[in-house]
């Protein structure tokens, strides 16, 4: 199988890293359109592989989609990043441009290829690359709340003193400071719900951390965060190669499920070889749902931008 990551910035060369080393596709390409930084990027992480013990092949191009050509799954991690201060949606003007640039090129050599969606405002994104590239809406996903539900997870973790990976926990929503929806109450601590061992107010500020997750990593690192977007890319894309069939929140085409339409946002759904198989159509109490319609909204509105840039 063969996975082209484009952007070879600090998201884009962090999933190739993450992906190369899970010896999972034969072939990965990373793309940029700065000359020679995908290419020294795939050389400097293809010498960690007799340090990381993996085998598989990374080749770096500049803006070469020749070599691109019949990719199972292509990641999209072509352009800005938010500085401190900004909100995701503030990137729209340039990057709307980029990603559906980036999609038309992509699909010129893989039409018909699983497009993962990373760009922001990824739930925005997501729409824009579906609408343009007209693959079927299965083959077409935003990466968000599988990062999210992992930053979720950490802070519970934080709070309850175990390692993450006795936590299950799911953010849905939109992948925005004010748009994403911790699920505290289907929260788990081994099978056990977290809130017999946190307090109501505990939770709520977890549940705040979380949604600022991505903000506080900016404010920190004077850009947005690498290390756990390229990490949450890779455990998607292994999904679809080894057709796991797992079930992650991805942004996805909603027809009528969770009650909307028209709209890409994070549900969980069933991951495989064909991209997202299945939405998970559970039911939400009154607040979770109350929540979701606001997230759409504010999706929706950012939607609306779209037509009016050139
Ligand atoms: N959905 C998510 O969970 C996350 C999304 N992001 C988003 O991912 C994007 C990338 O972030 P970083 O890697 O930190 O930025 P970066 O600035 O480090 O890398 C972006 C790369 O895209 C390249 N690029 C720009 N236009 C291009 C084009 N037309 N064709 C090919 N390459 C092009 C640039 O040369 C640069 O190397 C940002 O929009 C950021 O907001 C970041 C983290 C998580
Ligand atoms: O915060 C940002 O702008 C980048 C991103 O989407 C994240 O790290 O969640």
């Amino acid at each position: 199988m063969k996975v082209t990551v484009v952007g070879a910035g600090a998201v884009g060369a962090t999933a190739a890293d993450n992906i190369v080393r899970r010896d999972i596709a034969e072939e990965v390409v990373l793309l940029d359109i700065k000359e020679g930084f995908a290419e020294g990027k795939a050389m400097d992480i293809m010498q960690t592989a007799t340090l990381a013990g993996f085998n598989g092949k990374l080749k770096g191009v500049t803006n070469d989609y020749a070599a691109t050509a019949n990719s199972d799954v292509v990641v999209v991690t072509s352009g800005l990043p938010r500085k401190p201060g900004m909100t995701r949606e503030d990137l729209i003007g340039i990057n709307a441009g980029i990603v559906k640039s980036v999609t038309e090129n992509i699909l010129k050599y893989s039409p018909n290829t699983i497009l993962i969606i990373v760009s922001n405002p990824m739930d925005t994104m997501t729409y824009l690359a579906l609408k343009s590239s007209g693959l079927p809406k299965n083959r077409v996903i935003g990466m968000g709340g599988i990062l999210d539900s992992s930053r979720f997870k950490y802070f519970l973790s934080e709070a309850l003193g175990c390692t993450a990976n006795e936590l299950q926990a799911n953010v849905i929503g939109g992948h925005g400071d004010t748009t994403m929806i911790p699920l505290t109450r289907l929260a788990t601590y081994n099978t056990l719900p977290v809130s017999e061992f946190l307090s109501a107010d505990a939770l709520a500020k977890i549940s705040a951390d979380t949604m600022v997750g991505g903000a506080t990593l900016t404010k920190l690192l004077g850009t947005s965060a690498w290390y756990a977007p390229g990490a949450a890319v890779a455990k998607l894309v292994e999904s679809i190669l080894l057709n796991q069939k797992l079930i992650l929140p991805c942004c996805v085409s909603l027809d009528g499920e969770y009650g909307q339409n028209d709209i890409c946002l994070g549900v969980p759904v069933v991951i495989g070889k064909d991209g997202w198989e299945k939405i998970i159509d559970f039911k939400l109490n009154a607040e979770e749902q109350a929540l979701f319609n606001k997230s759409a909204d504010a999706v929706r509105s950012m939607n609306d931008v779209l037509a009016t840039l050139a």
